[in-house]
């Protein structure tokens, strides 16, 4: 292959050693390379290696784990992949055919075709294009479409471009170009990415698709001028931040990991002014202060997070057949608390059937119905990539059943067609009209509303069709209005400012059914604690009646014109506290997500159309059905099992468990850290020696961490499942710190005994000994006692740890690391401390559980 695989060089999986370099940058990683660097300093080289030995370790089994997660995920991406249409040639002599190939084997040369929903492919220059607008976000963070068309048309060239290009072919288009000013400037040269501001006139280009931008309407086709890491997407030095600014896991996993960093950095000269200002001593007891902070990092955090997530997504794959693109998604869809969800093709089957054609007046009417197919006919086949959406592909099924002669046979000849448009909620085509040279038929239809807008009648005529759609949208069918007039023709291009003083022909009313799942996934969801909230482009009795047929109460149903005025937070009021807003547009749907996050909910979206792609971008999860355009399926971060909403159910549970198994994680490990430390501290200001070495501390803590990769193996019980689960990280430190001083009180308990046990309290390493193995005893306790869930071999290795802390100072390790054995009557004293510690924590646990701390 001449120009390689059409993939971005941000897309490729990572190799090994550079997901382990990666995972280097981690920021609990550089806090404990810097400690590492302090102990080196001074000397204290038993420190300094053991703590490399943590990072080596925990950056090692982190990356292995991200490497296997990132292959997974890849491999699932490539399930719901989208595909191009090319026009190619089989053999030389063939004619060129459309054909869909895999978005990697697009070549610069080849002729591409764009649809409502396709993402572009690689950057191409446009050709033909009707009514083609296209969403750009994703480079300029510009959320409105934007209007592409071809600013050349090649007329030396008219014959259709010839598909799969040879390189000379390929250039041929760029001399082309050369006879016009405008396409000449077009360079994609080095120039470009040295002009900081280039970047955003370059997209503004309007006969350029990129890659990365997909068709929000309307249609194209255009030639491949470059691919893979030539596009200007893969060379834009500086794209627009994702809409997803700070997700629910950078609040929660992340805002606890800075707090965490924060105290570590803090702890070490914390530790030396105090022991400096009661004990007089000096920077001998930096290695000590070094190893205290090491002591409370949770360097496991980002193994135990990454294997959570990777083995709840694994498995909602390979059971639920759901997908999960992105992993920290499934830790957000765990804290989701409002779904939003879009009505034809999510709630309904978009499989729409004409229920009657009625005039103005309600008398059925087929001529009604004739110039409604006559509309759909001509704006689906002067498409550049010809595709009926369901309803215009209903309207031809009807009226081909209701004229015997079929539509084809009618004389008309379509002149210019203005495509659906969901912000519009028009389509128009234009006719040259039969028997009267030089005048044009303008066929509209489209959104009720939207058409009467347009049309020329009385205000009586207009409140007359008004309450007849409205009748028939109550029946749960969905309506569109159909207008015609007549124009002479100007010979200049026909605008959306044409579309005024139509005549009004009549309304076509069709059954959308109700999708099989939906009722059931929508009472699946109440059930979890989920607030549902319907947010459609279509008319609010249809909404309402869909809404009430699955039984969810749609109250009083807002319509998306009347909350223009409101400002963020009265909308976001009303947004709360309604459940159906009908008639919005791409944008409503977008600012009512974007208002409910700011409100402070954990806001889920799902969606399978274009117009609903804002929003699945400003969602904190963006959902989509396996049938969704190409464009929702490349922006969701889930895709569901097909055809099957209660799959969204299943998706939520596996996100619950595992978010439910990082917070137990993060709860029973930074409790007891904190509770070591702040004991550590307090002992070290009592004795006149340090509580524990610097090198006990640190085996303490590999112990610990060895015992706790458990987490990621647990299942939460059925409890933890019930209530959406976000962490919130000031209740998270809440809880940590109420059993972290519970644990101080056990270590200090210990220490009274150990103060009359080892009656010397210059036997330093049986001191030692002591505290080392009252650690892990307790240790294994909270394991045990504060676990939220089941299984996942957690008594067994809380056992292993228990003995190790029972054993260990008695092997020839012990003495290795200043250990000796203890006195025989320490144990039963020590038996009694933790028995009242395990009652206390039993209290503690059951507390937490009632006022639902995490
Ligand atoms: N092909 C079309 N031609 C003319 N009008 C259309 C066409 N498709 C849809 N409409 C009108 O535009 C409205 C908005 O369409 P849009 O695609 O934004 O949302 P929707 O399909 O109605 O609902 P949802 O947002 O739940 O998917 C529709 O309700 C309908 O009245
Ligand atoms: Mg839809």
């Amino acid at each position: 292959m001449r120009y390689g695989e059409n993939v971005l060089p941000a897309r490729r999986v990572p190799s090994l050693p550079i997901v382990f370099l990666r995972s280097l940058r981690d920021p609990f990683t550089a806090v404990l390379a810097a400690l590492a660097l302090v102990s080196t300093l001074v000397a204290a080289w038993a420190t300094a290696s053991v703590i490399a030995v943590l990072v080596v370790v925990s950056c090692a089994l982190r990356a292995a784990g991200e490497h296997r997660a990132d292959r997974s995920a890849a491999g699932l991406r490539e399930l719901v992949a989208s595909t191009a249409t090319v026009l190619r040639r089989a053999t030389a002599e063939a004619a060129p055919a459309s054909r869909e190939i895999p978005v990697g084997e697009v070549v610069p040369g080849d002729v591409v075709r764009l649809a409502p929903g396709d993402l572009v492919p690689a950057d191409l220059r446009l050709l033909r294009a009707t009514g083609l607008t296209m969403h750009q976000a994703a480079l300029t963070g510009e959320s409105a479409p934007v209007a592409k068309y071809p600013v050349d048309e090649p007329s030396a060239r008219s014959a259709p471009p010839v598909a799969r290009a040879s390189p000379a072919e390929a250039r041929a288009y760029d001399r082309g170009a050369q006879e016009c000013p405008v396409e000449s400037a077009y360079a994609l040269d080095d120039q470009d990415l040295d002009r900081p501001e280039g970047c955003d006139q370059d997209f503004d280009r309007p006969e350029v698709c990129f890659q990365g931008s997909s068709v929000a309407s309307g249609s194209g086709t255009g030639v491949v001028i470059a691919t893979g890491a030539d596009t200007r997407f893969a060379r834009a030095d500086r794209l627009p931040e994702h809409d997803r600014r700070t997700t629910a896991f950078d609040r929660s996993v992340h805002g606890v990991s800075w707090i965490l960093i924060r105290f570590m950095l803090l702890t070490p000269p914390l530790v030396l002014m105090a022991n400096a200002a009661l004990r007089g001593r000096g920077l001998e007891t930096l290695p000590f202060a070094v190893a205290v902070a090491v002591g409370l990092t949770p360097e496991m955090l980002p193994v135990i997070v990454t294997t959570t997530l990777a083995r709840g997504a694994s498995a909602l794959a390979r059971e639920r057949r759901v997908i999960v693109k992105r992993l920290p998604a499934l830790h957000d869809l765990g804290a989701v608390d409002v779904v939003c969800l879009d009505k034809t093709g999510t709630l309904t089957q978009d499989r729409p059937v004409l229920d009657r054609a009625l005039d103005a007046s309600g008398t059925p009417d087929d001529s009604v119905l004739h110039w409604a197919a006559v509309n759909s006919l001509w704006t689906v086949r002067l498409a550049e990539l010809p595709s009926a959406d369901a309803l215009d592909e209903a309207l031809l099924d009807a009226a081909e059943e209701r004229f015997a002669e079929g539509l084809d046979a009618l004389e008309y000849d379509a002149v210019a067609a203005l495509p659906f448009d969901p912000v519009r909620r028009l389509s128009t085509a234009v006719l040259a009209t039969p028997h009267r040279l030089g005048h044009h038929t303008l066929v509209v239809k489209g959104a009720v509303e939207d058409v009467l807008e347009r049309c020329l009648l009385t205000d009586d005529e207009r409140a007359r069709t008004t309450e007849l759609a409205d009748r028939l949208a109550a029946d749960g069918l969905r309506v569109l209005a159909v207008a015609l007039a007549e124009r002479p023709a100007t010979g200049r291009p026909f605008t959306a400012q044409d579309e005024r003083g139509l005549t009004l022909k009549g309304l076509v009313a069709l059954r959308d059914a109700t999708a099989d799942t939906a009722a059931a996934a929508l009472a699946a969801l109440a059930d979890r604690g989920i607030e549902v909230k319907v947010l459609t482009g279509d008319h609010p009795g249809t909404a309402a009646r869909a809404c009430r047929d699955l039984g969810l109460a749609p109250g009083h149903v807002v319509t998306a014109a009347s909350f223009d005025a409101l400002d963020d937070t009265e909308l976001a009021e009303l947004a709360d506290s309604s459940t159906v807003f009908a008639r919005c547009s791409p944008a409503h749907k977008a600012r009512l997500v974007r208002v409910l996050r700011e409100r402070g909910h954990v806001t889920g979206f799902v969606g399978d159309g274009v117009n609903d792609l804002p929003a699945l971008r400003a969602s904190d999860v963006a959902i989509c059905p396996p049938e969704a355009v190409d464009v929702a399926r490349e922006t969701a971060d889930v895709v569901l099992a097909a055809r099957d909403l209660t799959s969204l159910d299943h998706a939520v549970v596996a996100g619950r468990a595992s978010a439910a198994g990082i917070a137990g994680y993060l709860r029973i490990t930074l409790s007891s850290n904190l509770g070591n430390v702040i004991a550590m501290l307090t002992a070290g200001l009592l004795l006149p020696f340090l509580p524990m070495l610097p090198s006990q501390v640190l085996v303490q803590n590999l112990c610990f961490d060895a015992a706790q990769l458990a987490f990621a193996y647990e299942r939460p019980r059925a409890a933890a499942l019930r209530l959406p689960l976000a962490l919130r990280p000031r209740e998270v430190l809440a809880s940590v710190t109420g059993f972290g001083v519970l644990n101080a009180a056990a270590d200090l308990a210990t220490f009274a005994v150990l103060v009359w046990a080892v009656s010397d309290t210059r036997a330093q390493p049986a001191f030692h000994a002591g505290w080392f193995t009252e650690n892990l005893l307790t240790q294994a306790l909270v394991m045990v006692l504060l676990r939220t869930g089941r299984g996942g071999g957690i008594p067994t290795t809380a056992g292993v740890l228990a003995l190790t802390g029972l054993l260990l100072p008695l092997t020839p390790l012990g003495p290795l690391i200043g250990m000796a054995a203890l006195p025989l009557a320490y144990y039963p004293l020590l038996a009694l401390v933790l028995a009242l510690y395990a009652a206390a924590l039993r209290r503690g646990a059951r507390l937490a559980r009632r006022t639902g701390t995490p």
